[in-house]
């Protein structure tokens, strides 16, 4: 992370403390309500610069036998932390995620997450993540990423007809 970090403020518009934050998408794999075979996980914001986040591990999300695949795992915090940002300004976009897998996850547990924003440095936000089972100073898994702020329409225009969203929601996304 660079040494030389802008100030960190909350957004006005950022959701209260304690309150549930907005999916990115409600066809979003991580968060969406509307998708199909996704994590549907539920996020909400901390006091300052930080979202929490609870997942069963169902056993669909099986990797090894009677564990958690790690592929989720990474899904699960790139969304979590991705959420992140939201705090403090616009959609970003995941340039670069990284996690340490420190023990094997036990399908039928309880993870639980908490992304804390680092830093800020242009568009640049930086954020860490920890998973634990009940014990937040015994994480079974940490994660870093980086994400860019983006223009989320700009950003989607091209891409907006591939999405599983409704043709009203396609309709709305397009309109100026
Ligand atoms: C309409 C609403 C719908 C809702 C939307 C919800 C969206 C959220 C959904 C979330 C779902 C969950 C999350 C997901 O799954 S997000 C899905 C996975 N991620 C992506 O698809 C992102 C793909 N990448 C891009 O589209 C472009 O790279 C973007 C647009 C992000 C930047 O390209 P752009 O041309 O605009 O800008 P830039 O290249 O000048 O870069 C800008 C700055 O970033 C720095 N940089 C770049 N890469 C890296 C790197 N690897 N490590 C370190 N730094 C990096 C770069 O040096 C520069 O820094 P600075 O020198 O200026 O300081």
């Amino acid at each position: 992370m660079p040494t030389e970090l802008d100030p960190l403020e909350r957004h006005p518009k950022a959701v209260g403390p304690g309150e549930q934050m907005r999916m990115h998408n409600s066809t979003c794999f991580g968060c969406g309500e509307q998708s199909p075979a996704g994590l549907r996980l539920k996020m909400f914001a901390g006091d300052d610069f930080f979202v929490t986040a609870t997942m069963e591990v169902e056993s669909r999300f099986e990797g090894g036998p009677g564990v958690i695949h790690g592929g989720i795992l990474s899904t699960a915090f790139d969304d979590v932390m991705g959420m992140a940002p939201l705090l403090i300004g616009p959609s970003a976009v995941t340039v670069h995620l990284e996690v340490d897998y420190r023990r094997p996850i036990p399908i039928g547990s309880t993870l639980q997450f908490r992304a804390d924003i680092m830093g800020r440095q242009r568009r640049k936000v930086y954020t860490e993540a920890i998973a634990h089972i009940g014990d937040p100073d015994d994480p079974v898994a940490t994660a870093h990423a980086i994400f860019v702020t983006i223009r989320a329409r700009e950003h989607f225009a091209a891409h907006v007809e591939n999405s599983q969203l409704s043709d009203d929601d396609k309709r709305r996304l397009r309109a100026p």
